[in-house]
């Protein structure tokens, strides 16, 4: 795992920010739901209100109909009390329902956008940003983050204005109806004030630090599911059993670390309100008896200060959901102000319009200018200073010893990576003069690695077709595509090409997987295809064939190949030779192998783990020289 998105070595760049501003940052996203929130937070201060006038009701019944009808046998404006209070009962009711009502659609909505922007900014960031990040921290995010934010959107944060409303209120109440017994209550505040300031920032940080682990174990898990297959065939599955309870583990102790944070605050919330209503029943059965205050007045006291004490409980409660949520929002907007360094330029150039076949206007010309190229976490660059032309419609192999660069060049024409220095260009146009989309349309890339996603064979192989072309086109093309790319397999499926293909296509094998990927880059009709070793996962048979119908299809293609085996090199009109970082040759097979001694090297390394990789070549000086022979006919 990347040691920048590990959460023990995470800092947290929001901390200096305080929760107001922090979470002030959702307005744009809460905006259009502020309305049906505002009218939520209105129906809970009436709750609350009527919740408090109950005990104001109590103090006239004690003080008046119910002294006077014990007095006069009269209980006719008892009754009327009694209805009042059932009205205001009923009414308290009725007002948290309205208060659920109003916030539950926003609260799903605002979910749902801030998740879908998240998700369009994950698209929209370059595969530098995706190096770094793991995907458990992103899933964390996406998902649990969100869920977070919603349940405090539409309960946490009314509840917790409502909490310090009705305490404001009702400690008021109680100094304005109460005198000294208020006077007391308002003393018992201020500990409860000093411990809640106290209380957020302790929890703030292990707020950030539960929500930070439990984003890396998510990470552990999909890297385990992920990776399934290697850590059974290496049996390295009790490892990731240890790592992933290590994690478990640390998690779980940060939670008990939480809790028992935020049992301290509610215990103490919980004892000092009972303290001083104690010390206000000693006080109180005083003033009573010294007929300083009479007893609908202390009843009322008493009950007034029971409304207090929900709220003042609660307190704890929304507090740490509040400090939840600004973690929560801190975490999102990580990612959302995460600037793409990739863009789109504001205005972009135009590319020549291209004529399929007509001489000069066939399009497909790419140009590397001193192209200079070095990772953001890199000493040295990659790429320093190549040249490389690849003229319309050739086929240019791309060799080199490993980690020389090629996969990484091969990443420029279609703007994965933008140059750090230099240009490349297509059709005469500085890619970083184009949309992406626009580079896209004339550029396609398979991969060595094939991604399929889960969906059917031809969703899968028609993703880079434009929406615009008829049924029968795309059926065309996808028919074309399957046949090149040698992936006939497709029929013997279950549904042909209708099929739905696993997780990642997991269920196919992995040159079945290749061709797909490589049938996609095809079906595209790219005027460039760049294809990094798309076929090292095919058997020879296989390969052959592929080649040859490559080589009727790339004629009007220009074609990138980065080649790690002497059979790709042979589908080339020419081969490049990457050294260095730099290009150092350009010429055809046979002339390469004559003057470039580098070459003859690389090729000599290629065939040698050719025949060592693949289970169908005979060992080296074995009789059966079948495969070597083809790859030397091949090439010759
Ligand atoms: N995302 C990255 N961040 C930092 N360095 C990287 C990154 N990707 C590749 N590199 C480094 O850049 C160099 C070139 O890598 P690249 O994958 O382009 O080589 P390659 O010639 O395609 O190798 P191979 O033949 O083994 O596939 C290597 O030293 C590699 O470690």
């Amino acid at each position: 795992m990347p040691q920048t998105a590990d959460s023990s070595n995470r800092s947290d760049p929001s901390s200096e920010r305080s929760t107001f501003a922090s979470i002030r940052r959702l307005h744009p996203y809460v905006r259009t739901a502020l309305p049906r929130l505002a009218g939520g937070l209105v129906a809970s201060l009436g709750a609350s209100l009527m919740a408090l006038a109950i005990p104001a009701v109590l103090r006239w019944v004690t003080d008046g109909p119910l002294t006077e009808g014990v007095r006069e046998h009269d209980w006719s404006g008892l009754a009327w009390s009694v209805v009042l209070i059932a009205v205001l009962g009923v009414g308290e009711a009725g007002l948290i329902l309205l208060r659920r009502t109003l916030v539950m659609f926003p609260g799903t909505r605002v979910e749902a956008g801030m998740r879908m922007a998240l998700f369009t900014h994950l698209q929209d960031l370059p595969i530098a940003f995706h190096d770094r990040w793991p995907g458990g921290q992103l899933l964390s995010r996406i998902m649990g983050d969100l869920g977070l934010l919603r349940r405090w959107l539409v309960f946490g944060i009314l509840q917790l204005v409502v909490s310090v409303v009705t305490i404001i209120v009702g400690v008021a109440l109680l100094v304005a109806t109460g005198g000294w017994l208020g006077i007391i209550f308002l003393c018992g505040s201020i500990p409860v004030t000093i411990l809640a300031f106290r209380f957020s920032s302790r929890y703030r940080k292990i707020s950030r630090l539960s929500q930070d682990q439990s984003g890396d174990l998510a990470t552990t898990v999909e890297e385990s599911v992920h990776g399934i297959r290697v850590l059974k065939a290496f049996g390295r599955g009790p490892d990731a059993l240890d790592q992933f309870t290590d994690q478990a583990e640390g998690l779980r102790e940060t939670e008990i670390r939480k809790a028992t944070t935020d049992a301290g605050l509610t215990t103490a919330l919980r004892t000092i309100p009972e303290v001083t209503q104690a010390v206000a029943l000693v006080v109180g059965a005083y003033l009573v008896a010294q007929g300083d205050m009479t007893l609908g007045a202390l009843v009322a006291f008493f009950a007034t200060a029971q409304v207090i004490n929900g709220p003042v409980v609660d307190l704890g409660m929304t507090l740490s959901m509040t400090l939840n949520a600004r973690t929560a929002v801190d975490r999102y907007f990580e990612v959302m102000e995460t600037e793409n360094p990739l863009t789109d330029p504001a205005t972009p150039a135009d590319l020549p319009a291209v004529t399929p076949g007509v001489a000069g206007q066939a399009g497909g010309h790419v140009v590397f200018r001193d192209v200079t190229f070095r990772y953001d976490d890199a000493v040295r660059p990659v790429l320093d200073h190549v040249d490389l032309e690849l003229p319309p419609g050739t086929t240019t192999a791309l060799v080199g010893l490993t980690g020389s660069g090629k996969s990484t060049l091969a990443m420029l024409p279609p703007r994965l990576f933008d140059v750090t220095d230099g240009v490349v260009e297509v059709d005469g146009v500085d890619v970083r003069d184009l949309t992406r989309a626009q580079v896209r349309e004339r550029v396609a890339v398979a991969f060595e690695d094939p991604t399929l996603f889960s969906a059917s064979v031809r969703e899968n192989v028609l993703l880079g077709v434009p929406d615009t072309l008829s049924a029968a086109e795309r059926e065309a093309l996808l028919t074309q595509a399957l046949e090149v790319a040698q992936a006939q397999f497709v029929a013997e499926l279950p549904e042909g090409v209708d099929t739905r293909i696993g997780e990642e296509g997991l269920s196919l094998s992995g040159g079945q997987r290749q061709r797909l990927a490589l049938a996609r880059a095809i079906a595209a009709r790219p005027r460039v295809l760049v294809l990094d070793d798309p076929l090292s996962a095919l058997d020879v048979t296989t390969e052959e064939a592929v080649t040859a119908r490559l080589r009727d299809v790339l004629d009007a293609t220009t074609t990138l190949v980065i080649a790690h085996r002497p059979s790709t090199v042979a589908l080339a009109d020419r081969v490049a030779v990457l050294q260095g970082g730099r290009v150092t040759a350009v010429g055809t097979h046979h002339d390469l192998l004559a003057s470039d001694p580098h070459y003859r090297y690389i090729i000599s390394s290629l065939e040698d783990d050719y025949v060592a990789n693949d289970p169908h070549c005979p060992a080296p000086g074995s009789s059966d020289q079948h495969t070597s022979d083809q790859s030397q006919e091949a090439l010759s």
